[in-house]
């Protein structure tokens, strides 16, 4: 009981002494604008609203570094995922992309040339991988056009929604190149119809928001931008509200999971909740299903 004692009295004071508008680490970029608009609910929008959101090898680099600081963050426990302005995003920087073409070309040897374009392509998969390798669940929010790398980055987050003007383009093929970021690897695992993806990747069409539901890639269609921002608020406020042990050791046994054997799966979770299991969370939420207690509140993690 003392134990009990301890954990919630932690938790009521961890809440307490909580400034829900202050974010606790530098946040700042040239490319994204995160913001905190409820308790431990991180917003970061996609910021080149000019461009169309258009991704450079500078966005990529920030959304890691990003990312990776809200996986340590203990003030977040779910980010939303959005676009500024009239699209989500409309893909590869073409113009930037030319630009560091120029530079590649500066090289004369094909080995010289190829490591630089290798170490692009890195940043691009790196900063999507930093949405999974994240424990927080990223709930991504498309309007309007989500095109080429869009998709690649959509296919990271753990969720998906979007407005019903929105459509999805893997158009790398169209300008004659295999998608390298991502789209590729995840977007069957997503989906599950491996005909579909193969259909969708090798024509390069546009999938418009009701097909991409009908598939699986989103999980739910908005009437406008408006409307898809304050239910997928309400979705992050229920995830915030749960243990954040319990929440972010599910993303990390489904992220596993996903990518081995069940048995694996099984013995990885069962390693993660031999420890989590004596947590105060588990513990607190036990203690409240018997009381009947439905507000419970988690200490920060
Ligand atoms: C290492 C390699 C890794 C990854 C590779 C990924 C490949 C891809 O992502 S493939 C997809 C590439 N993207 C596209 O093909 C989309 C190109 N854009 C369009 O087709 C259109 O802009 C549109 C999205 C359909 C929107 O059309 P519209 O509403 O008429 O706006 P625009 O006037 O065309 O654009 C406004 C403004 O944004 C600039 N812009 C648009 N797209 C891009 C882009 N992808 N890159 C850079 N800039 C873009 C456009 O030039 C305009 O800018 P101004 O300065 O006003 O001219």
């Amino acid at each position: 009981m003392s134990l009990l004692l301890r954990s919630l009295s932690r938790a009521f004071l961890a809440q307490r002494g909580t400034n829900f508008s202050k974010m606790s680490r530098n946040l700042s970029f040239n490319t994204l604008n995160v913001t905190v608009p409820k308790p431990f609910i991180y917003h970061v929008e996609l910021n080149r609203p000019q461009k169309l959101n258009a991704q450079t090898v500078e966005m990529w680099v920030e959304l890691k570094h990003c990312f990776d600081e809200l996986n340590l963050d203990p003030n977040c426990r779910v980010i939303l995922l959005s676009g500024s302005g009239k699209m989500f995003t409309a893909g590869l920087d073409f113009k930037a992309a030319m630009e560091h073409s120029v530079e590649i070309n500066e090289e004369e040897d094909v080995a010289r040339k190829a490591k630089l374009l290798r170490q692009a392509i890195a940043k691009g998969q790196d900063a999507f991988t930093s949405f999974e390798s994240c424990n927080k669940p990223v709930l991504a929010a498309v309007h309007s056009a989500c095109i080429g790398a869009g998709v690649s980055l959509i296919t990271a987050a753990d969720v998906r929604y979007c407005t019903k003007d929105a459509w999805f383009q893997v158009k790398e093929v169209l300008l004659g190149m295999a998608c390298d970021v991502g789209a590729l690897q995840r977007l069957s695992k997503v989906v599950g119809a491996d005909g579909i993806v193969r259909e969708i990747c090798y024509t390069g069409r546009k999938i418009e928001a009701v097909e991409a539901e009908k598939i699986g890639l989103i999980s739910k269609v908005f009437n406008d931008k408006e409307s898809m921002m304050a239910s997928v608020m309400e979705v992050a406020e229920t995830i915030a509200g749960n243990s954040p042990v319990a929440v972010q050791g599910t993303k990390n046994s489904l992220v596993f999971s996903r990518d081995h054997s069940v048995q694996d799966g099984l013995t990885h979770i069962a390693v993660h909740n031999q420890g989590m299991l004596q947590s105060e969370d588990f513990i607190n939420g036990v203690m409240a299903l018997a009381m009947k207690q439905t507000d419970i509140k988690y200490s920060k993690l």
